[in-house]
C-alpha cells in the first residue's frame, strides 16, 4: 500500500526517454533519402519551437506530421527503437515506478500509439497515460491526429490534468514549456524541470526545482531510489587544465563537475574546497594540512600526473581522504623526450638553430657527437628510468644506472654501486628519481665535480633535486658541455612571465615542465585518474590508492554497503560489528584492510535496514569517515 496522497504526472518526450520520439520516426522513414538531412534539421527546430512555446503546439505538431511521411508499420520499430532510450535514472529506478504505479501519470503531447508499450513496462497502465492518437489515411500513411483530443491544441496539458481532477499534492515533472504551465495555471502544486536528457532555458528558469535526473527528484521527496546520494550532488573541482575528456568523463557519469585552468594559491584553495567531494590537481597545487582541514566533505584527492609530494598524504589519510594518482599514464612521453634531448645535446642542434635563427650561418662538426658508444647515466630506475635505458640502448648508448632501492638491470644496463661511480663514467647524466623532498639539491657542487668534464645534465624530474646556481656556475665554466631542464625550483602557477638564472645560457635546452604534457599522456590520465575515482566513489575501491590501504572489492547487487574508514586503534571492528549486531543486520561480505594509522572496513548487508544504524555507526568511537554506497 501507497501511502501518500501525492500524484506524479511524468512528461513522455526528453523526460522518461531521451529522445523526442517523433524526431526518431523521422530518422527511420527518412533513412535513405537525399533530402534527409536537411528534414530533420526542420523537424527538430519545429520540435523546439513548439516545446519552447513559440509557435502553437498545434501548428509544431501538424508541420511534423507532413514531413514526417510515416506509416502504421513504421511504429512497431519505433517502439522497439524507444526501449533503448529510456532515460538512464529512470531506468534504474524502475522499483520507484513498480512501488508507486497508483499514482503515476503520463501527460504528454506525443502518442499512444508508442507511449502505451513503453510505460506499460514501467507498470503505468494505458489508462493513466493522457496523450494524443494518429490518424491513418486507407493505406496506413500517418496524415495527422484527432484534433478532439485536448493534447492536441496549445497548453492542451493544462486542460487535461484539470479534466483529471487529481486530488493530494500535484508534481509535474518534465523538460518544456507545457509541463511548467500546468504549475503556472495552478493546477499542479510543484514544476520539476527535467534535465537529465536537454536543458531548456525557458523551463528551467521556471522550475520550482531543476532535476538533472530522477535520483535527485527521489532525494529531495525522500522517496526510496537506488542510489542513496544522487551523483549530481557530488561536486567535483578540477584544476591546472586537466584534460578536458576528464570533465567529459565525470560529467556522464553525473557529477557536477568545474574546470579551472591553472593551479589556484593556498588561500584561495582554502575557501574553495568548501563543500568539494573530489579534488583534481596536476603537479602545482599544494594540497596542504591547511587546505585538508578546511575540507569539508573531501572524498578523494585525484592527481592527474605521476607526482603526489604536492598532497600531504598523511594528513590526507589521517582524515579519510583517499589520493589517487597516473604512475604510467606520461612515462613514455618524459623518455621520448629525454631521448631527443640526449641527442640535440650532443649534436648541439638548437646553438646551430638559434645562429640561423639570428641571421647567422656557421657550419661545423665542433661539439657534435654522435650518441652511438656514449655512456649515459640514468640516476633513478623507475618506471622512466628503465624505459629510457631500453631505448637508448635501441640507438647504440652503453647505459649505466643507480637507484637507491635494488633494480633488476634491463637489456646491458650496468648497475652502479655508487652515484660517484656513475657520474664519473657517464657523457650524458640523466635524473629520474621520485619527487622525495629529501632529494633536495640531490645534484650540487660534489656531484657536478664528480661527473666527466663536458658532460650533459638532463633533468626531467623535479627542479629542487639540482642545486640551479651551481649548474649555472658549472655551464658557465665549461665545465659542463650543456644541459636540459624541464623542472624548476620555483614554477609559475599559470602561463606567463617566467626568470630563470639559466635563460641565455649556450647548449641549454629550458622548457616549461613538459615532459609529461603529451595529448597521448592527458587523453590516458584523463581516463585512468577518473576511473579511479569514480571506482571509489561508486564502489568503495582504493587499488592503486597512494596514501590509504588498498582493497579491490566484488560487485555488489541489491545488497546494501557501508564504508567505514577509523583511527586503527583496538575495539573498533568489534564496536562496528556490535552495532550492525544491534539492528539486526545480516552482513554478506565485510572487507578490511589497515595500515598503521586507519582501518577501513566495507559491510556488505542484504536488507532493508532501519536509519539509525546509520547515526550509531558514525558514533563508533574513532570513526574517521562514514559513508552509505546504497
Ligand atoms: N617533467 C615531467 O613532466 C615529468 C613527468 C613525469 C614524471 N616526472 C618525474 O619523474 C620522476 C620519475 O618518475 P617515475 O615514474 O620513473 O618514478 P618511479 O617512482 O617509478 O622511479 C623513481 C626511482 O627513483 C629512485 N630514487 C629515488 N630517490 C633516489 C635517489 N636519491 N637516488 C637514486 N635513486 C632514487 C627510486 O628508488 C625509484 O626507482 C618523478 O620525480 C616524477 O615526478 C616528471
Ligand atoms: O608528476 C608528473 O607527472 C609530472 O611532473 C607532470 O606534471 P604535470 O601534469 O603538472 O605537467
Amino acid at each position: 500500500m501507497v501511502e501518500t496522497a501525492r500524484k506524479y504526472v511524468f512528461d513522455f518526450d526528453s523526460t522518461l526517454t531521451s529522445v523526442e520520439a517523433l524526431d526518431v520516426l523521422a530518422e527511420m522513414t527518412l533513412n535513405g533519402k537525399s533530402n534527409k538531412d536537411a528534414v530533420l534539421t526542420e523537424i527538430q527546430e519545429i520540435t523546439n519551437l513548439g516545446i519552447d512555446g513559440d509557435i502553437s503546439f498545434t501548428e509544431s505538431l501538424e508541420r511534423r506530421i507532413q514531413l514526417l511521411n510515416a506509416h502504421k508499420t513504421d511504429l512497431p520499430s519505433l517502439v522497439t527503437e524507444l526501449r533503448q532510450k529510456i532515460s538512464k535514472s529512470i531506468e534504474e529506478n524502475k522499483a520507484f515506478f513498480e512501488n508507486y504505479g497508483d499514482v503515476i501519470y503520463v501527460i504528454s503531447c506525443g502518442f499512444k500509439e508508442f507511449i502505451d508499450p513503453i510505460v506499460a513496462e514501467y507498470n503505468i497502465p494505458s489508462k493513466r497515460v493522457y496523450a494524443n492518437t494518429f490518424e491513418f489515411d486507407d493505406d496506413g500513411y500517418i496524415i495527422g491526429f484527432d484534433t478532439a483530443n485536448v493534447l492536441s491544441s496549445h497548453n492542451g496539458k493544462i486542460e487535461c490534468l484539470k479534466s483529471l481532477n487529481l486530488e493530494g499534492e500535484v508534481q509535474v515533472i518534465g523538460d518544456g514549456y507545457s509541463d511548467y504551465v500546468m504549475r503556472e495555471a495552478g493546477i499542479a502544486d510543484k514544476f520539476f524541470a527535467y534535465t537529465e536528457n536537454v536543458h531548456r532555458e525557458k523551463a528551467a528558469n521556471n522550475a520550482d526545482y531543476i532535476t538533472p535526473n530522477l535520483n535527485e527528484f527521489l532525494f529531495v521527496n525522500d522517496l526510496p531510489r537506488k542510489i542513496s546520494y544522487p551523483k549530481n550532488r557530488i561536486k567535483i573541482l578540477l584544476l591546472e587544465n586537466v584534460h578536458p575528456d576528464a570533465f567529459d568523463n565525470l560529467s556522464e557519469e553525473g557529477f557536477s563537475v568545474e574546470l579551472v585552468k591553472h593551479a589556484i594559491p593556498e588561500e584561495e584553495l582554502v575557501e574553495r574546497i568548501k563543500g568539494v567531494h573530489v579534488l583534481g590537481i596536476r603537479s602545482k597545487t599544494q594540497v596542504t594540512k591547511k587546505v585538508l582541514e578546511a575540507a569539508d566533505r573531501l572524498l578523494v584527492v585525484g592527481a592527474f600526473c605521476i607526482g603526489t609530494t604536492q598532497i600531504d598524504l598523511e594528513t590526507a589519510k589521517k582524515k579519510g581522504v583517499v589520493a589517487f594518482n597516473a604512475p604510467y599514464s606520461n612515462t613514455r612521453s618524459v623518455v621520448e623526450m629525454a631521448l631527443g634531448q640526449i641527442i640535440m645535446l650532443k649534436r648541439s642542434i638548437f646553438a646551430r638553430s638559434t645562429e640561423i635563427h639570428n641571421g647567422k650561418w656557421f657550419k661545423t662538426a665542433l661539439n657534435s657527437q654522435e650518441v652511438r658508444g656514449k655512456n649515459l647515466g640514468i640516476v633513478g630506475y623507475g618506471n622512466i628510468g628503465k624505459q629510457l635505458s631500453v631505448l637508448a640502448e635501441a640507438i647504440g648508448m652503453r647505459v649505466y644506472y643507480y637507484d637507491v632501492s635494488d633494480r633488476l638491470a634491463l637489456g646491458n644496463a650496468t648497475k652502479c654501486a655508487t652515484l660517484e661511480d656513475l657520474l664519473s663514467v657517464s657523457d650524458v647524466v640523466t635524473l629520474h628519481i621520485d619527487d622525495n623532498k629529501a632529494n633536495k639539491n640531490f645534484i650540487g657542487k660534489r656531484e657536478i665535480n664528480q661527473m666527466r668534464d663536458g658532460a650533459i645534465l638532463i633533468n626531467l624530474s623535479r627542479g629542487f633535486v639540482v642545486d640551479i646556481p651551481t649548474l649555472v656556475e658549472a655551464l658557465k665554466s665549461g665545465k659542463l658541455g650543456g644541459a636540459a631542464i624541464d623542472v624548476y625550483p620555483e614554477e609559475p602557477r599559470s602561463n606567463g612571465e617566467f626568470y630563470t638564472e639559466l635563460q641565455g645560457l649556450d647548449n641549454v635546452i629550458l622548457t616549461p615542465h613538459i615532459g609529461g604534457s603529451t595529448e597521448e599522456a592527458q587523453r590516458d590520465i584523463a581516463d585512468f585518474v577518473p576511473n579511479k575515482i569514480m571506482d571509489y566513489i561508486n564502489s568503495g575501491n582504493t587499488v592503486d590508492a597512494v596514501n590509504f590501504p588498498n582493497i579491490r572489492l566484488p560487485k555488489q547487487n541489491n545488497a546494501h554497503r557501508f564504508l567505514h574508514i577509523h583511527k586503527n586503534v583496538p575495539g573498533v571492528m568489534a564496536k562496528i560489528n556490535e552495532v550492525l549486531a544491534k539492528y539486526e543486520m545480516n552482513i554478506t561480505g565485510q572487507y578490511l584492510s589497515t595500515d598503521s594509522d586507519v582501518g577501513y572496513v566495507i559491510s556488505d548487508l542484504d536488507k532493508e535496514y532501519n536509519k539509525d544504524v546509520i547515526k550509531a555507526l558514525k558514533n563508533v568511537k574513532n570513526t574517521i569517515k562514514f559513508r552509505v554506497l546504497y
